[in-house]
């Protein structure tokens, strides 16, 4: 059995759900079918999933909703409407299935918000298995409660609770039968909807592909291939044929926005190998995700990515390392704020403590510096905004000495200084945090490098 997951780009349009459909259809494993809200149909539209967000923010500040209703609605239409489907019937069905979740009482906004976007997913799902039945497909809809998912933590950033897995294995699924199963939430102990993070179908699909014991986790995208760097920024890259885990978590997480970062957890779990593929070429061979691969030896470097939106706070001490209990003061500081942090490379008299400015608030970096001064007495401490990091990541990054002095010389050649460089033992990557307006360039320069490093 294999799970397939489609991806808003792959089903933003009538004629997509059908390609969609046909890629279904054409192998009978294909028995766990995860669905996305629709993404965007050209450069500059709008994903469901933004829609309903500008939606649940309306809804509570008590704004007159019904142009953006239409506007979600309207989506879901014209998609019926391409399968000869009564498209107003959908619609209808829709506008008071919206209303309902308006209408329900939730614990807090957070509860409110997830339930909103949850229903791009939701509608969907319901929508492509409507569809299969119109077209004598044997599908229905599942939704996750039924799977026996059940989610813990925060509501916009749920996790899976680990028993999940012990009703996932005695579902049954019915040879021949294929569930569309709403990507992207499930509900809580309580019965309350919560999401995964933005971009969480992936996990959805990682999460059915280990539970339900998938021979295989195919996952549709609008591009062929993950390529070495993003497209965006380099044109034409090289696709890259097999990542190990570890290679696509660390490029997952620096940028590489085709798969979620948290969706290899499950995968990994269940030793489960995944498949990006594209849904307008399902041919193409894609990228297999792997547990490990033959290190490709002309290109020891296997993708660079780059992400923006983080900030450094700087420490400073004499004789820092000396001193037991010393990281441990500030990271009960940050404890008590509830922020997390992403990376902490040091010296023997400074940290520097890397975090994701979606954590961050005004109040809370001026609580941290407050705090923070109060437990070490630092002699120096500064906040260096607008942070890029550069992910350069590849299981063959240890099998050349001199590679790393030839990255650190590449980024100079453009004079581009890192301002953090830190390098795990595992060495399969290198993370070098650079301004944000030079991390273009510093892909650029590094993409050519592994281009030519033979
Ligand atoms: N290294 C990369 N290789 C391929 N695609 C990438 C890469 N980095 C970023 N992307 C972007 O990821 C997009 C696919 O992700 P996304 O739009 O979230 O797809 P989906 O809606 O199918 O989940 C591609 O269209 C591409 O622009
Ligand atoms: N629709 C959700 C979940 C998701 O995974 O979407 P996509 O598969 O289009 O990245 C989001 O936009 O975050």
């Amino acid at each position: 059995m294999k799970v397939i997951k489609f991806g808003g780009s792959s089903l933003a349009t009538g004629s997509e759900v059908e390609k969609a459909i046909n890629i279904v259809r054409a192998d009978p494993a294909r028995q766990v079918m995860v669905v996305s809200a629709p993404g965007k149909r050209f450069s500059g539209d709008v994903k469901v999933t933004d829609l309903l967000s500008e939606l649940a923010t309306a809804t509570q500040a008590g704004q007159d909703t019904t142009t953006l209703v239409e506007q979600i609605l309207v989506r879901y239409m014209t998609i019926a409407d391409h399968f000869e489907l009564d498209g107003q019937r959908v619609g209808d069905h829709f506008r008071n299935h919206l209303q309902t979740i308006a209408e329900t009482d939730y614990p807090n906004s957070e509860f409110l918000f997830a339930a909103f976007l949850a229903q791009g997913e939701w509608m969907n799902a319901h929508l492509i298995a409507q569809i299969m039945a119109k077209l004598h497909l044997n599908a229905r809809c599942v939704s996750p409660a039924d799977l026996g998912m059940v989610v813990v933590g925060s509501p916009r950033q749920a996790q899976l609770a680990p028993s999940s897995y012990d009703r996932l294995a005695d579902f049954p699924l019915i040879p021949g039968e294929t569930i569309v199963v709403p990507g992207f939430f499930a509900f809580d102990q309580q019965g309350h909807i919560a999401m995964f993070a933005r971009g969480g179908s992936d996990i959805t699909g990682a999460i059915l592909a280990r539970g339900l014991g998938a021979t295989l986790y195919e996952n549709f995208t609008d591009v062929s291939a993950i390529y070495a760097a993003d497209p965006h920024i380099i044109a034409h890259p090289r696709p890259i044929n097999t990542l190990t885990y570890r290679e696509m978590r660390e490029l997952a997480y620096a940028g590489f926005s085709v798969f979620n970062d948290e969706a290899i957890i499950p995968a990994i779990q269940g030793n489960i190998r995944i498949n990006i593929k594209n849904t307008n070429d399902p041919e193409a061979p894609g990228t297999m995700i792997a547990p490990t691969k033959e290190v490709n030896h002309h290109h020891l470097i296997t993708g660079i990515a780059a992400s923006d939106g983080y900030t450094v706070l700087y420490i400073h001490r004499y004789l820092l390392n000396r001193e037991v209990g010393m990281t441990m003061k500030i990271l009960q500081v940050l404890a008590k704020y509830h922020v997390s942090y992403d990376q902490m490379p040091g010296g023997i008299d400074d940290l520097s403590i890397i975090f994701a400015k979606k954590h961050l608030t005004t109040t809370i970096e001026a609580a941290l510096t407050r705090e923070i001064t109060t437990a070490v007495a630092p002699d120096r401490l500064k906040w260096l905004p607008d942070l890029a990091i550069v992910e350069v990541v590849g299981e063959g990054l240890s099998h050349r000495t001199d590679l790393i002095a030839r990255i650190l010389t590449q980024l100079a050649t453009v004079e581009i200084a890192p301002v953090i460089i830190s390098q795990g033992a595992a060495r399969i990557n290198l993370t070098i945090g650079v301004d944000t307006t030079q991390a273009a360039a510093a892909v650029q320069a590094l993409y050519a490098l592994s281009e030519e490093e033979k």
